[in-house]
């Protein structure tokens, strides 16, 4: 086996691997131009721009309309005397809502009869999930019970975050050595070593060294959107620069701008910068997250897939005794709720206070309903086990 590090070029352009190519990891998905030449500022850009930017675009193709409902209303935002009829109509949409999508912790013995003699594998989103939405990004911290309950999880289940931050940074944020990462919506996973003919000579997975010196396979299907995605962070910084609110994160494999602290009526003009964006980088492509829009490689790679690719991994894909459980809160987890129901194999959870359609099969409200979960499955492992 040869895995190099710091490969000439990560593009995939021999025939795939048959456990790949099931993976959906095809050299045409991947088939961004090679360069050979230095990565010079603006060499991604397909064709140079004029600013200012037309708001139309925004307009009618139905960003704005994406970008308001990307995060759930609050009560506080309804307002006058209808105050209290409003609010009990949410509740009972909220509870008609979950007769598709039932509490998790309600149906807890249901999904631990079928757990029984099943090996669990645990999969969590962070924002949202495991820590509240707040305004910073920078501040979305997780509480130290979160923590312990995420740390007793992880000793009896094997257990990966999945997340669309840089992987280094929701590291940063959870601080458990006893868990696999996924960054930047999975295109960036630090996952086990699995020693089987599979893993040789891909372009994309090398063998590194996690926090602990202990030897990892790092596969990263992006890698070489790297200098893109670089490019494109610098330029949204510095064409948002004037909108007051507006914060653009890099997460190495992708990039996204928030506008939760942005006044609504400069939305468009935060929805023009990355339209524009768009348009120049053709290899590039949108997801909404909430009150975040967000820039990724147009590779076919998401959370599901990092699902199933750290399934494989840890030796835990194809078979019948296996309870993968996902929880999560976006829109980018539904490609993860889709592949569990889809495959017939497992559990997509959904953590939501507001009635919205998905692929996971329960919901929980908050992270404190995600906590209380993680305790249960601890608590009735810990009884199997006695
Ligand atoms: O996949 P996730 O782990 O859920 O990450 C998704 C995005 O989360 C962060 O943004 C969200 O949470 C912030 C803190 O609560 C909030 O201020 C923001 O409005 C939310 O969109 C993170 O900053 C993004 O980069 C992630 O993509």
């Amino acid at each position: 086996m040869d895995l190099k590090p710091n490969h000439s070029s990560p593009v995939l352009t021999d025939p795939i691997p048959i456990n790949k190519s099931r993976l959906g990891i095809h050299s045409n998905l991947l088939s961004y131009p090679q360069s050979g030449g230095s990565l010079s500022p603006g060499k991604y850009k397909m064709t140079p721009r004029k600013k200012p930017a037309k708001l139309d675009d925004v307009r009618s193709n139905g960003w704005l309309d994406a970008m308001k409902s990307s995060s759930p209303p609050r009560k506080k935002l309804i307002k006058g005397f209808n105050i209290e009829v409003a609010a009990d109509d949410i509740d009972i949409a909220y509870h008609s809502w979950m007769i598709k999508y039932p509490s998790a912790l309600k149906s807890f013995e249901q999904i631990s009869k079928h757990a029984k003699n099943k090996k669990i594998a645990v999969f969590l989103d962070y924002d949202g999930t495991l820590s509240p939405i707040v305004d910073d990004p920078d501040r979305a911290f997780m509480s130290d019970a979160m923590r312990s309950a995420v740390r007793n999880v992880a000793k009896y289940f094997p257990t990966a975050i999945i997340s669309g931050r840089s992987r280094d940074k929701v590291y940063e944020l959870v601080g458990l050595t006893e868990l696999f990462y996924a960054g930047s919506h999975g295109m960036d996973i630090m996952g086990p070593v699995k020693h089987t003919e599979s893993d040789d000579g891909h372009p994309n997975c090398v063998r590194s060294i996690d926090q602990e010196g202990k030897e990892v396979n790092l596969f990263q299907p992006a890698r070489e959107f790297i200098p893109m995605i670089d490019e494109v962070f610098r330029t949204l910084v510095e064409n948002t620069k004037d909108i007051k609110g507006a914060k653009v994160e890099n997460h190495k494999f992708c990039t996204s701008v928030h506008y939760r602290n942005v006044e609504e009526k400069n939305w468009p003009i935060i929805a023009q910068c990355v339209h524009d964006i768009l348009k120049d980088y053709p290899r590039l492509r949108l997801t909404h997250g909430r009150k975040v829009l967000e820039v990724r490689p147009v590779i076919d790679w998401n959370k599901g897939k990092a699902v199933e690719f750290l399934l494989e991994s840890l030796g835990l894909s194809d078979r019948d005794d296996v309870l993968p459980i996902y929880i999560g809160d976006d829109k980018t987890d539904e490609d993860a709720f889709k592949v569990l129901k889809e495959g017939n194999m497992g559990y997509g959870i959904l953590v939501s206070s507001v009635p919205k359609e998905s692929n996971a099969i329960f919901s929980v409200r908050d992270p404190s309903e995600v906590k209380k979960f993680l305790k249960a499955l601890v608590r009735w492992k810990r009884l199997e086990e006695a």
